[in-house]
């Protein structure tokens, strides 16, 4: 699914209006029928209060429309339009005159205005900013956003929590609403999926408000949100007169004396991903541990007892898993140079690998194309250096990716694969994988699509999926806490069962809240 910008939607509500021959005030109807439609679903007719914040845009609009046709059904409604403009939309002006058509007055809420009563068990439609926000809100308009979120009341945004801006994060923490509902027309938004940004909301859908389909799907968007769909269209199918030798040999070079069980969660991983082959480098005091904890795999020792000192084997992988349970010992950063300055195989770069590189940033260059680096907050920091927030972060770790052609996972409730300029958000995982060896499962995942053919962006957006599809899968049975690495590996095999199950329900509601 795409995630447009702010520019992409207005152009796309242009186009709408010209190709359905609409106009922008029947578009604004359309987004007040979904809304009133969705509210009038749950609440049946229910007294509650219905508190409207309206802002002097479209969407303000959009609650002023709202709030008639929850007039025209009965419900007990307060009407409020925040006054932070003197420019007011058109469609506003058209819909707010329709109210009055209807004898309901709005209170107009400016700076020292006493602000109305609302108990905890009324519902506020928070309908203040949409996707116009473009500066900080005024200081009054901020106290109302605290006060809204003191009353414990139930909060329904419209489009995006008021004070969210389309590119940029709020300056103060609560300068922004905080929604226990966000109905957001036509598609999500890619703030709903960033750390600093995601926290402003507990659950969001998508409201279909008849977009041109056509325009929508010429444009070209940076980010994509990554479902079931988006990956099934990149899986291989296994052919019926294949062997172990088509689907690819992969090597899993890391392990140090006490972190060998990195190397065994990799390993197995990439097994169970599908990878045909796949080969453990370990030292020495790894050998017994591999052979016993993983009999499927084949080990390959390094001549020092307890670190990697000397890369060196005479198979000829697909692919190379790099870095997990490594450990920075002299010895090791020492072979890992020697290996980079030789090596032509394709990479995933994990954990102490990732920070050798960052320690010694000349080895960045002797990256083969397209190696595929999968830094936790802490690593991505290490190579890119400090963000001032999520976007830099995000421009940062997409610079990185072009100066040294690599694709980069950063890591977190929604994992984010930036290749060049394109982003890919994912949709799977839940935070039970905040767990011991959690990262060395996605290594071993994405090393194994990669050694069965899958090239290295497909293979990192398809290996993040499976791999947060597992958990998802796995801790339904186990719940968070009690979530491991090797149930994640565990779950695998089900998530790809999964790819198969009923065809997917349009992606129309997310929750982002504990379970
Ligand atoms: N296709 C769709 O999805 C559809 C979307 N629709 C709805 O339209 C919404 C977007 O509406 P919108 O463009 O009128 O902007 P909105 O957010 O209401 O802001 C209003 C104005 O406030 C201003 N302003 C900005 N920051 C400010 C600040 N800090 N303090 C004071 N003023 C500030 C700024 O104007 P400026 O002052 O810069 O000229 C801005 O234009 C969208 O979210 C959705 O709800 C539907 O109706 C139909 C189809
Ligand atoms: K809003």
């Amino acid at each position: 699914m795409k995630l447009f910008n702010a520019q992409q939607i207005y152009a796309a509500d242009k186009s709408t209006i010209a190709s359905q021959q609409i106009t922008s005030d029947e578009l604004m109807e359309r987004a007040a029928v979904q809304l009133f439609n969705w509210l009038h679903l749950r609440l049946q007719g229910a007294s509650v209060k219905i508190h409207l914040f309206c802002g002097i845009g479209n969407n303000g609009g959009d609650g002023i429309a709202l709030a008639r046709h929850l007039q025209d059904h009965g419900y007990n409604i307060g009407v409020y339009v925040v006054n932070y403009s003197k420019t007011r939309s058109d469609d506003f002006l058209i819909n707010l005159d329709r109210l009055k058509e209807r004898k309901v007055w709005p209170i107009f809420l400016e700076e020292g205005s006493a602000l109305p009563e609302v108990g905890r068990d009324d519902i506020i439609v928070d309908a203040i900013f949409g996707i116009g926000l473009n500066r900080p809100p005024a200081a009054w308009v901020v106290n109302l956003m605290r006060y809204l979120h003191k009353s414990e009341a139930l909060v329904l945004s419209v489009d995006i929590p008021s004070g969210l801006y389309m590119d940029n994060v709020p300056k103060e923490e609560d300068a922004a609403v905080k929604a226990n509902y966000v109905l957001s027309f036509q598609a999500p938004k890619l703030v709903f999926f960033l750390p600093e940004t995601g926290i402003y909301m507990e659950h969001w859908e998508v409201l279909d408000i008849g977009l041109d389909q056509k325009f929508l799907s010429e444009l070209e968007t940076e980010y994509r949100l990554i479902g079931k769909n988006e990956v099934l269209s990149h899986y291989l199918p296994r052919e019926k007169f294949a062997h172990k030798g088509t689907y690819g040999h992969s090597l899993i070079i890391g392990g140090s004396y006490g972190k060998i069980g990195a190397v065994v969660l990799s390993a197995k991983a990439a097994l169970h991903s599908g990878s045909g082959l796949v080969t453990a480098y370990v030292p020495e005091c790894g050998y017994t541990i591999l052979q016993t904890a993983l009999p499927e795999a084949m080990v390959v020792v390094d001549v020092d007892k307890k670190n990697i000192s000397n890369i060196d084997f005479d198979i000829s992988p697909k692919v190379i898993g790099l870095g997990v349970g490594l450990g920075k010992a002299a010895s090791t950063v020492k072979a890992l140079s020697d290996f980079l300055s030789e090596n032509k195989i394709p990479l995933v770069i994990d954990a102490d690998g990732l920070n050798i590189l960052s320690e010694n940033q000349a080895l960045l260059k002797k990256m083969p194309a397209k190696t595929i680096l999968t830094p936790h907050p802490k690593e991505l920091e290490r190579l890119i250096g400090k963000w001032e927030n999520d976007f830099d972060k995000l421009k940062k770790a997409k610079d990185f990716s072009k100066k040294y052609d690599c694709i980069i996972v950063i890591k977190g409730a929604h994992t984010i694969t930036l290749y060049g300029e394109k982003g890919y958000v994912n949709t799977t995982g839940n935070p039970g994988m905040a767990t011991a060896g959690s990262g060395d499962v996605l290594t071993g995942i994405i090393t194994g699509l990669v050694a069965q053919g899958y090239e290295p962006l497909e293979a990192t957006i398809f290996g993040v999926y499976l791999h947060g599809k597992a958990a998802d899968l796995t801790v339904e049975n186990t719940g968070y806490q009690a979530l491991t690495a090797t149930g994640i590996i565990d779950g695998i095999g089900e998530a790809y069962l999964d790819l198969f199950k009923t065809p997917e329900e349009p992606q129309v509601q997310n929750e982002q809240s504990e379970q």
